[in-house]
């Protein structure tokens, strides 16, 4: 599935290479890597093989946290609580909002601070990534978030005219629900109790709130373009002294058009992982 998953791969190899060292650990469990081919063994239904399975992930979480040390467990932990607690005040202030106004626009306005703080905070993410304290690929984290700032600063907060569009809540509502449930999971799964259902609707929430996510970004981009082009927004025009060019509106066009190669890699990625964690899906790498 290209480079993407083929990184993501990596990325997951190097990690249990890097923390573990046994050979077991050595074995990348995520799909396609270079010069692998790949093949499903085992599988369970969600949740059937309770026990077993249970106890199994239980010592795979305590080894996990060995491997992390306490510093990186410690500093996750407070993280993966800040963003939770963050998205939840987020999405409290969208019902709220809502509730009280009847009308979606001067949302935006009214959680623009918290959405542009814990937004940028998840910067972070990719921080750890690089220092290799989760074991997840720079570069799908890296496109997951940057395509985020990128929405956040670069479009919704810098073009006031679009800031009451519905495209807007469309991808409020679907990052907010996402991350709340991503950083619960994360955040119980540190501290070893995480429920079934956090676990369920982490790998099942995506389904639709990614394609969701998705259009609500792209239909905002769209909105946007008119303006660009009218104010020219952004934009370096020739002549200068430096002679070079640079315009934003062909730029949002390029961005829109790498959602065609970028998204599905993200989207089948998470499809991947819900089979290895839900259904119990071991990716056997046979080397060539
Ligand atoms: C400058 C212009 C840029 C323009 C770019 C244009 C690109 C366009 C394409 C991009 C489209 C993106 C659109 C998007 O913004 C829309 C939405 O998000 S809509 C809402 C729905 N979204 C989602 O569901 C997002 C899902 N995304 C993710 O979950 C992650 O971001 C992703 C990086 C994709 C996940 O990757 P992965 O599955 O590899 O990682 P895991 O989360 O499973 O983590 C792997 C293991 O690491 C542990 N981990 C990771 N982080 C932490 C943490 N903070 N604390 C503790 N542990 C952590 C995790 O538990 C896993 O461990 P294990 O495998 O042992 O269980």
């Amino acid at each position: 599935m290209g480079r993407l998953t083929e990184a993501a791969a990596a990325g997951g190899g190097a990690w249990a290479a890097r923390s573990a060292g046994s050979p077991r650990d050595l074995l990348p469990l995520s799909s396609a890597s270079p010069g692998c081919a790949a093949t499903m063994a085992s599988s369970e239904d969600d949740g059937a093989n309770g026990g077993a399975s249970e106890a199994s992930d239980d010592r795979e979480a305590t080894r996990k946290r060995r491997r992390l040390g306490f510093l990186a467990t410690a500093w996750l932990t407070f993280y993966d609580i800040a963003m939770t607690a963050g998205w939840l005040v987020l999405a409290i202030a969208m019902v709220r909002f809502y509730m009280e106004k009847g009308t979606h626009r001067g949302l935006y306005k009214s959680i623009q601070k918290t959405l542009k703080f814990f937004q940028t905070f998840a910067l972070l993410e990719i921080v750890h990534c690089l220092i290799g304290i989760v074991p997840t690929s720079v570069l799908v984290t890296g496109v997951q978030v940057s395509s985020r700032i990128f929405m956040v600063w670069l479009i919704t907060h810098s073009i006031k005219p679009i800031q009451n569009e519905e495209s807007v809540v469309l991808f409020l509502v679907a990052w907010t629900m996402t991350e709340i449930t991503r950083y619960s999971f994360y955040t119980f799964s540190l501290l070893d109790h995480l429920p079934y259902f956090i676990k369920w609707a982490r790998y099942n929430f995506f389904i639709i709130l990614y394609p969701v996510g998705v259009a609500g970004e792209l239909l905002t981009i769209y909105a946007a373009l008119p303006y660009v082009k009218k104010t020219g927004m952004f934009s370096i025009r020739l002549p200068n002294k430096y002679n070079v060019s640079f315009d934003y509106y062909y730029f949002l066009l390029i961005t829109m058009a790498s959602y065609i190669p970028l998204f599905p890699q993200l989207y089948f990625h998470m499809l991947r992982q819900r089979r290895k964690v839900l259904h119990g899906e071991v990716i056997v790498e046979k080397d060539d």
